[in-house]
């Protein structure tokens, strides 16, 4: 169980819905104090889990502060495993600013900070620290694909699959200790794990090995696919960004060096999160400042997930950008003909919107290749923790016949941890004292 922290005797609360007007604004309390401030509030306590109608009113002053829907939800079957009260205000800013000042005037009430109620439901064993992750990002989810894989690891894909790894390490574990329990006794040579215990090791190492083999797609999700609009000035950089986001978003103009900054417009193509990034014509300049824009540009291309290398019509045959993943394309297509893209390349007009659904497709058909399918991993917390545990276990399995028991025990406790630390079960000794409270070695 994970340990207690004495802030669990106050009663937080807080808006659980948005700021600004709506017709609805849900404030939520979590504590032992819930039930008082909803009484306070609404003149009684309702029947448990039920909406009822209340008037509400400043249990200081007797005025009345709104009519509102409330419910009492007892402890421990909810969100946070503690008491807890909801008030339905009206949404208004006035409303929901008077209850949350008449609730700060019940005593063991305070404002809740950042992450609280969740932080709670860990806590009190209500969820895992996978899960906890999947609440943030299901409400972070701008796509389809955000939020299908928030709501799997909210469900628990990740958690229950790391503690199936979890578990297996714990038998070996438990092993390696009634080895040394019976090498302490004197009963038999110092030997560390048999062979079949090693193997089972390796194959354990093998298959986090093969979940984590999975081109960062979970994390990518998460962060999106970034691509990076790049070529010579005038190229028409900032009036495809424009065109492909439907948004005014850079300046255009016929003067070479207009784009300085990069801007950056996130969209949703096909469900999946893409970037656009418009960055600074590349070429050599005397100007200090555009000079900057091209050394950012540069750096941009280095992290892109894909360039959009964009070739005029009218210019010559450029140089290549480099090795990432790049899409030719060459535009103003509207102007010549005189140039046929050759392999590979696209040829688009954003003025007239020539060749931008197939670019589109283009650029939807890397990011599904990128980011499509479901990813087991989606932080790079995890990615640390399993490659950590990969590291003991692999210590474990290759481990020489003459290796003392007791390293090997350690390498496991550690491997252990690890795979621990994914769900936030850290502590492997609570863990042991179960599993030896019915762990016959014959004594
Ligand atoms: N005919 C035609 N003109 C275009 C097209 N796309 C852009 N232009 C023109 O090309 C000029 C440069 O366009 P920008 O979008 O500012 O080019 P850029 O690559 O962002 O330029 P910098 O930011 O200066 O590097 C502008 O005058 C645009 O109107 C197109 O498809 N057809
Ligand atoms: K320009
Ligand atoms: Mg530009």
């Amino acid at each position: 169980m994970p340990p207690a922290l004495p802030e669990r005797a106050d009663t937080i609360y807080a808006p659980a819905s948005g700021f600004g007007r709506a017709a609805v604004s849900v404030v939520r309390i979590s504590g032992p104090a819930a039930a008082a401030a909803l009484s306070a509030l609404a003149g009684d306590r309702p029947e448990p889990r039920r909406l009822s109608l209340r008037r509400l009113r400043d249990p200081a002053s007797g005025s009345l502060l709104d009519q509102a829907l409330v419910v009492w939800l007892p402890g421990p079957g909810t969100a946070t495993g503690e008491d807890m009260a909801e008030l339905h205000l009206h949404g208004g800013t006035a409303v929901r600013e008077a209850v949350l000042q008449a609730l700060r005037s019940v005593p063991g009430c305070r404002p809740a900070e950042a992450g609280a109620f969740t932080r709670r439901a860990f806590l009190n064993g209500r969820i895992d620290l996978t899960e906890a992750e999947g609440i943030a990002d299901l409400i972070d989810a701008e796509t389809e694909a955000q939020r299908r894989q928030a709501l799997r690891q909210l469900d628990g894909a990740l958690g229950r699959q790391v503690m199936a790894w979890r578990d297996r390490a714990i038998d070996l574990l438990a092993a390696a200790e009634a080895a040394l329990d019976f090498a302490d006794e004197g009963d038999v040579d110092e030997v560390g794990l048999d062979a079949a215990q090693a193997e089972r090791a390796a194959c354990l190492s093998r298959e986090i090995r093969e979940a984590l083999a999975d081109g960062r797609r979970g994390e990518r999700l998460r962060e999106g696919f970034f691509v990076v609009l790049a070529g010579p000035p005038n190229a028409g950089k900032s009036t495809l960004l424009n065109a492909l986001s439907k948004r005014d978003a850079a300046i255009v103009s016929e003067i070479p060096g207009t784009t300085r900054d990069a801007i950056e417009v996130r969209c949703d193509l096909g469900g999946l999160p893409v970037t656009l990034v418009d960055t600074a014509g590349l070429r050599e300049t005397d100007d200090p400042i555009e000079a900057e824009g091209v050394s950012r540009t540069r750096r941009r291309i280095e992290t892109a997930d894909l360039v959009l290398h964009l070739i005029p019509a009218d210019a010559p045959e450029p140089a290549s950008l480099g090795g990432m993943t790049t899409i030719r394309v060459h535009t103003k297509s509207d102007l010549t003909t005189v140039r046929l893209p050759q392999d590979g390349a696209l040829a688009i007009s954003a003025r007239t919107g020539a060749g931008l659904d197939a670019l589109l497709d283009a650029i939807r058909q890397q990011a599904q290749a990128s980011l499509g399918g479901d990813a087991l991993v989606t932080r790079e917390r995890h990615r640390d923790a399993l490659n950590r545990a990969i590291v003991h276990l692999d210590r474990v399995a290759s481990a020489a016949p003459d290796h003392p028991p007791e390293l090997i025990a350690e390498d496991l406790r550690l491997g252990v941890r690890a795979l621990g630390e994914v769900g936030g079960h850290v502590s492997v000794d609570n863990m042991l004292d179960r599993l030896f409270a019915g762990f016959c070695i014959g004594k």
